[in-house]
């Protein structure tokens, strides 16, 4: 769980936290497709702006803040509050890139759970309760972010990832789930993955199960 200071006035006081905006790419119901909470019934708010650049990234769409409708807090959490999601999970782009204290603030209050998807490269902002880390050595994460991950979920391609995802591993707290994801495009990093797991076991594997099942 990870909480920005000072977040008592907005939360008691000042109502027009409502009002805040945000560039959103995308937001809908679906099944949480990778990770420790794969298969779960949540709803997803995709925000717009990423400054990472990974190359094989499957949203690139997302990169550029522009084109993209600005929402209100009020509207994204009535979205999420009507669907019957249990939980948020806050996705980009680069959520972190914009502050989410507003917007967690809006979730929490209507009593959802809030799940963020980052590469952790930018500020750690917000109410947070589960904070997945997807390091990339395109923009690395921020030494301040390691305290909070619950799940680390590195993309692998080659070799080179997995020695990433050893050091990134190394940082996190004792507990965190470990995991590793194949890259969608690249079928070889599969057998990469399925050996090494096999030979560090406190190493899982992802898969990104919602293409496989062609939700969003
Ligand atoms: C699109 S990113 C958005 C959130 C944030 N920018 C991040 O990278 O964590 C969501 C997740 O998809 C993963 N991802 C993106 N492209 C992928 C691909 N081609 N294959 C497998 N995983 C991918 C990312 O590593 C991240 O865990
Ligand atoms: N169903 C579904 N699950 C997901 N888990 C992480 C995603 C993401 O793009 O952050 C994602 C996504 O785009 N769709
Ligand atoms: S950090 Fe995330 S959204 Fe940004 S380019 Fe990488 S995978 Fe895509
Ligand atoms: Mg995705």
């Amino acid at each position: 769980m990870f909480k920005t200071e000072n977040h008592t006035k907005l939360l008691t006081d000042d109502k027009d936290f409502l009002e805040v905006e945000y560039p959103v790419m995308e937001h809908f119901y679906t099944i949480q497709g990778e990770g420790a909470h794969t298969g779960r019934a949540s709803y997803f708010i995709r925000t717009a702006g990423c400054d990472v650049n990974c190359w094989w990234c499957d949203v690139k769409d997302s990169w550029e803040e522009e084109g993209h409708p600005k929402l209100t807090v009020g509207e994204l959490v009535d979205a999420a509050k009507e669907s019957g999601a249990p939980f948020v999970v806050i996705t980009g782009g680069e959520p972190l890139l914009h502050d989410l204290l507003p917007l967690t603030l809006g979730l929490k209050s209507a009593g959802l759970q809030v799940h963020i998807e980052t590469s952790g490269s930018s500020p750690l902002s917000g109410q947070l309760d589960w904070i997945t880390l997807s390091p990339k050595r395109f923009k690395k994460p921020t030494e301040e972010v390691f305290a909070y991950v619950d799940e680390l979920k590195v993309v692998v391609l080659t070799n080179k990832d997995l020695k990433w995802a050893e050091e990134n591993a190394e940082k996190c707290p004792a507990g965190t789930r470990l995991l590793l994801q194949p890259e969608w495009e690249t079928p070889k990093s599969i057998d990469l993955i399925v050996d090494y797991v096999k030979e560090n076991p406190e190493w899982g594997i992802s898969l990104q199960t919602h293409k496989f099942l062609k939700v969003p």
